[in-house]
């Protein structure tokens, strides 16, 4: 007999966990949530709120830089290193503490500290020795930073995203390692905080770009406010209490380095391989992406953990589905997963959406160097590629980075979702000047490439600046 039993017992009290285990409840289930310590979501605490606290900072700096080209002169930009981290962390502590007292919140019999491991498809053991025995089992225990081996040996020297945010002061030069995500937002924003930062990546491309007109204007991009070097395989060792780089014949020191190189899922020491599950080399089940199941068990997985999305809007809608999942094994409901969407704040941001173009899609771009509202803000760069099925031009993809990509996308992924054409997108009135009144090129581009071309009582002239 086990100590604890459920109907379904969630392991992780993230994003995930917290939806899975809120509609597992909703859903009639008798729950109990497992997690060592209720610190908190990565998101809230290390992840995407402390991230972009850094970046609105940094937006500011830039800003006020820049603010000469308007004819504005704010006199010499000082950056208060301690004073940013300190207001980092002081929002961040009021995020972190609000997932903290909703999961305080919670009934006192569901919350369960400690570690679990799975001991067969149905049961558990607890670090603490207690034993639980569930109906059916969620996984989400999110994902941690991989450090390769040689960063390791660094120690306070190196630091992630679980750290970097920790720091008293902004470091005078920062060695920044893997161009993916966090890589790019933490550099830029680092850079515009008067940090020198080199960039490196062992891949070519950037945080996985599509599309290589948007990855040759990112790269321009982040050129300008850092090193960059790509393709290449950095090598540290310590020297006098700082960082050196090497790569390809030359060295550089750096006062930190922040490895972002990757945060592969949390599921080693989970006893996976007790569970029948057939497992990869990665130690990885087969999910379902539309049920979360695993394989046939009675096991789901939501939330970075399945490495799928790992995303947060993602994570909570896998939580969701997990959690009514649990509840009806083995009777499955299988739900429509959500367009692609992601976006990286850079600025201008990145926005990746929907689906890659294939040969027989049709293409549009829109020019943001050129671009009206953006050259009135002075913040005309980059570009956006909206993909379109023959024959309609129904849309069903984007890559954008320019500015205003993270508002526009969301236009664009209801437009995909919807299953919008673009020659229905440009009966929409488009305001002006705006940004998204830049996309209309695109759309133009995409009506004039199927049969169906531009609404025939459509104006196709431009007002002055678009
Ligand atoms: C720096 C950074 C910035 C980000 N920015 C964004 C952003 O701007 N927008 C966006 O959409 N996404 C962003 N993300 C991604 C987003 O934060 C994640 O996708 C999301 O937080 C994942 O939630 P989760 O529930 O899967 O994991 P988590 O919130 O990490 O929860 C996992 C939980 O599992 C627990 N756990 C682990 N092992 C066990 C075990 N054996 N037993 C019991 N409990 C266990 C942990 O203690 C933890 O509480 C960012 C991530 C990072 C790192
Ligand atoms: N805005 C957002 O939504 C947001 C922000 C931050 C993080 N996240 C999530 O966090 C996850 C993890 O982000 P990440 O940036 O750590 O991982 P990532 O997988 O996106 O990028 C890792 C990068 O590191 C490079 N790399 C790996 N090993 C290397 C080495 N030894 N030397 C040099 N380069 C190396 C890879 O080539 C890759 O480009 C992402 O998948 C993302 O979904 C999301």
């Amino acid at each position: 007999m086990a100590d604890l039993t459920c109907d379904v017992a969630i392991i992780g009290a993230g994003t995930a966990g917290l939806a899975a285990e809120r509609n597992a409840r909703k859903h009639g289930a008798k729950t109990l949530l497992i997690d060592p310590s209720f610190a908190g979501t990565t998101c809230a605490t290390v992840g995407c709120m402390p991230s972009k606290l850094l970046i609105a900072a940094a937006r500011s700096a830039h800003g006020a830089r820049q603010s000469g080209v308007f004819g504005v002169e704010t006199g010499e930009v000082r950056i208060d290193g301690p004073a940013v981290l300190r207001r980092v962390r002081e929002h961040r502590d009021r995020f972190a503490q609000a997932t903290r007292d909703s999961i305080m919140d919670l009934p006192e019999e569901i919350r369960v500290q400690a570690r679990a491991r799975f001991t067969s498809a149905t049961t558990l053991t607890l670090d603490d020795g207690r034993t639980v025995a569930a109906n059916a089992v969620i996984i989400a225990t999110g994902s941690s930073p991989m450090v390769p081996g040689p960063f390791t040996d660094l120690g306070d020297l190196a630091l992630t995203n679980e750290t970097v945010f920790e720091l008293d002061d902004l470091p005078d030069s920062l060695a920044v390692i893997g161009g993916g995500v966090i890589g790019l937002e933490l550099a830029q924003a680092m850079a515009r905080l008067g940090v020198r930062v080199a960039l490196f990546d062992q891949q070519e491309t950037l945080a996985q770009v599509r599309c290589a007109k948007v990855h040759a204007a990112l790269q321009e991009a982040m050129a300008q406010e850092m090193d960059l070097h790509l393709g290449t395989d950095p090598q540290p060792s310590e020297q006098d209490g700082r960082v050196r780089i090497d790569w390809e014949g030359q060295s550089e020191t750096f006062d930190k380095v922040l490895v972002s190189t990757g945060r592969p899922p949390n599921v080693q020491g989970l006893g996976l391989e007790t569970t029948g599950l057939a497992l990869d080399d990665k130690g990885m089940p087969e999910i379902d992406p539309e049920t979360m199941q695993c394989g046939d068990a009675p096991i789901f997985m939501a939330g970075d953990s399945n490495a799928g999305r790992p995303v947060l809007h993602e994570a909570s809608d896998e939580g969701a589905i997990a959690g009514r999942n649990a509840v009806a094994y083995p009777a499955l409901v299988r739900s429509d997963r959500k367009v692609n969407f992601a976006i990286t704040f850079t600025e201008p941001p990145l926005v990746m959406l929907g689906d890659s173009p294939d040969d027989s899609a049709k293409i549009g771009s829109a020019d943001y160097t050129d671009q009206g509202r953006a050259k009135v803000d002075a913040e005309n760069t980059g570009l956006a590629r909206l993909y379109a099925a023959a024959p309609d031009g129904r849309l069903i993809g984007a890559d954008l980075f320019c500015p205003g990509a993270d508002h526009m996308g969301h236009l664009l992924v209801l437009a995909i979702g919807q299953k919008i054409t673009a020659g229905d997108l440009l009966d929409m009135p488009f305001y002006h000047p705006t940004l998204e009144e830049g996309l209309k090129g695109a759309l133009r581009e995409i009506c004039h490439a199927v049969p169906l071309n531009v609404p025939g009582d459509h104006d196709t002239g431009n007002p002055p600046g678009v």
